[in-house]
């Protein structure tokens, strides 16, 4: 049987890595639209009508616009933006984050797949706090550094070309000062826990790839757990998967190449015994298990394909 796909937003940052990844893949037929026509309202609506899988990946209003164009039941959305992730219809397509979370994806009609930072934050934090390691009303931090892929063509523009308005020659730089980034009601809810972490996001000049830390105060958890036990968790949480791996504390410092260009998502716990304290580090490419890596599985879980067909591991 073939499957036939259209992304809307094909040639964007994500759009066009995952039409690469589809490329070529036997049982799957991609629908484009030409360039002249891509933002056609009425094409797009044909092509959004007779495909069997959607995939947006639009800024969040156009994908709302487009979700609303759908009207064919059998279409089923795989949207790569912000706009459906915290919605209570639809399914959160991080595959790995709870038991039967793979089973929910598969049957579903309307999928969003998480966002690249809480992809780090979540897959770190939810497991402990599901084995009551971490208490739900711990008010959590998360660091967070990214490639500069992580804001789409418009970032890519500020920081390579010279002429676009805001090119900006920085090395690095923080943002989401006012504390509202649009990713952080996501974390709290899938995290399922009391409070908004504190989310320090910062891009940083190299194209893709993002680390991501949460500091834990062991000490002043109600169980107090070692830190064996967290990363104990982790690895118990993790040991089917073949993208998220639980990889030992034993280095002494973690790049942002490290899962650059792949769709891993790796995990280390790094702590102090004696102080109770532990760094929680999460590294992945924003791209991969961030954006495009996650579509591609979710399409994959979702037509009952290979699920790591199409992935870099
Ligand atoms: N970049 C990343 O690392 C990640 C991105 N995402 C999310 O994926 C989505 C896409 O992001 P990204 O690829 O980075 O963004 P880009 O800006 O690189 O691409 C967006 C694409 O959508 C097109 N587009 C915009 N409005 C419309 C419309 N009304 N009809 C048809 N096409 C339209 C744009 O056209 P044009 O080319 O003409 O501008 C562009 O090609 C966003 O919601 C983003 O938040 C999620 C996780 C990570
Ligand atoms: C470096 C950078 O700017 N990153 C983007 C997030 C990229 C991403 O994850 O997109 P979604 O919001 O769709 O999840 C940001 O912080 O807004």
């Amino acid at each position: 049987m073939t499957i036939r796909v259209f992304i809307d937003g094909a040639v964007g940052t994500t759009g066009l890595e995952i039409r690469e990844r589809l490329d070529g893949r036997e049982g799957i037929e991609q629908l484009i639209l030409a360039e002249a026509d891509r933002k056609d309202p009425k094409k797009r609506e044909d092509a959004l009508n007779s495909a069997d899988f959607v995939i947006l990946c639009l800024p969040d209003e156009a994908a709302r616009e487009a979700v609303a164009m759908i009207r064919a039941d059998k279409v089923r959305v795989i949207d790569a933006s912000t706009a459906h992730r915290v919605a209570p219809d639809w399914v959160y397509g991080f595959a790995e984050l709870e038991p039967g979370q793979m089973t929910a994806i598969a049957e579903a009609s309307r999928v969003s797949n998480p966002g690249c930072y809480p992809t780090g934050f979540l897959a770190l934090v939810r497991p402990l706090v599901r084995a009551g390691l971490v208490p739900l009303d711990h008010s959590f931090a998360v660091n967070a550094v990214s490639g500069y892929s992580g804001g789409g063509k418009s970032m890519i523009a500020e920081f390579e070309d010279e002429t676009s308005e805001g090119f900006t020659a920085t090395a690095f730089r923080n943002y989401g000062l006012s504390l509202d980034h649009k990713h952080v009601p996501e974390m709290q809810k899938h995290a399922r826990i009391e409070y908004p972490p504190i989310f320090q996001p910062a891009v940083v000049r190299t194209y893709r790839g993002m680390v991501v830390e949460v500091p834990l105060p062991l000490h002043a958890f109600t169980r107090r757990p070692s830190i064996e036990a967290i990363e104990n968790a982790l690895r118990d949480a993790y040991k089917e998967s073949a993208l998220v791996r639980v990889l030992p504390g034993d280095v002494s410092t973690v790049s942002i190449e490290e899962d650059a260009g792949t769709d891993r998502l790796s995990l280390r716990v790094f702590g102090n015994a004696e102080r109770g304290q532990a760094r929680l580090v999460a590294t992945l490419d924003n791209l991969g298990k961030g954006a495009a890596g996650a579509a591609v599985q979710n399409l994959n879980i979702m037509a009952g394909l290979d699920p790591a067909a199409g992935l870099v591991l």
